[in-house]
């Protein structure tokens, strides 16, 4: 793996006088998948929107610096030429724009054959759907894909993707992991929020979230069995929905 290009130190958020990010340290290196694992709550999603430097998620103290330039206080657009994107967690709108239009925007080169390998990536038929215009007949798991599809064709330095398997069914999840191992291939770095154990297997690497701190950071699988072991025994003694995650052999 190469030197990080991107490294996040000792960040932290607060969110009306309320500590959501504790000191967080992070780096990724080109081609690199992270794993990001935590319970519902534990500021998986604001990590996301702070390394984006989405509105109201800047932090106080640390810094995010990109090739070894500081851009905490760098704002979304200006981050997003740099190479940033986000796959949000509910897919943007863009309702009335053709689906094939959408994708092209964002496109790194050859819009044409971009918007085609793009949506052939995520398996939606580019015939079916290029031209197909957004609207309330684009069903959750397709505008998914279709969120997936355009982050493919940014071939961003950078991918963030927040929980990109929600909504999704259990058989085109391979499809995910094939894009996103893709993503990787290409060089983009991918932070992936997820909790389906599919996706945490093909990571080099995962962090482990708890009340806005990284508590443990390692190998996927080391990961995984240190939330089974510590997290899920609190969970279930608190009666919440143990979080479910098996590595195959663990
Ligand atoms: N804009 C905000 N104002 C106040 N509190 C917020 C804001 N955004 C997030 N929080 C709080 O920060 C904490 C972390 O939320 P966040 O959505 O980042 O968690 P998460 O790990 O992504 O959860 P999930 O898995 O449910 O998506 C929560 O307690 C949430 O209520």
């Amino acid at each position: 793996m190469t030197q990080p290009f991107f490294v996040v130190e000792d960040v932290c958020l607060k969110k009306d006088n309320r500590p959501i990010l504790n000191h967080i340290n992070l780096s990724l290196s080109e081609g690199q998948i992270h794993v990001l694992l935590g319970v519902n709550g534990s500021g998986k999603s604001s990590l996301a929107y702070t390394l984006m430097g989405c509105e109201g998620y800047t932090s106080e103290s640390g810094r995010i610096l990109l090739d070894g330039k500081d851009i905490t206080h760098t704002r979304i657009t200006e981050r997003a030429r740099m190479g940033i994107s986000l796959a949000w967690q509910e897919p943007v709108r863009f309702e009335g724009l053709p689906i094939g239009k959408y994708i092209e925007l964002g496109a790194s080169e050859s819009k044409r054959e971009k918007v085609i390998a793009a949506l052939e990536a995520v398996s939606l038929s580019p015939k079916k759907y290029a031209y197909r215009a957004a609207d309330q007949t684009l069903s959750g798991g397709e505008r998914k894909r279709v969120e997936l599809a355009a982050i493919y064709a940014m071939q961003p330095r950078l991918a963030i993707l927040d929980e990109p398997d929600s909504g999704i069914d259990a058989l085109s999840i391979t499809d995910i992991a094939r894009l996103i191992c893709e993503m990787a291939k290409h060089n983009s770095a991918v932070l992936l929020i997820t909790h389906r154990p599919e996706l945490v297997e093909m990571a080099d690497s995962a962090s482990l979230m708890c009340f806005g701190s990284i508590i443990f950071s390692g190998s996927p699988r080391e990961t995984s069995q240190y939330y089974q072991n510590r997290c899920e025994p609190h969970l279930n003694i608190l009666g919440s929905q143990p979080w479910q995650i098996s590595l195959n052999n663990s």
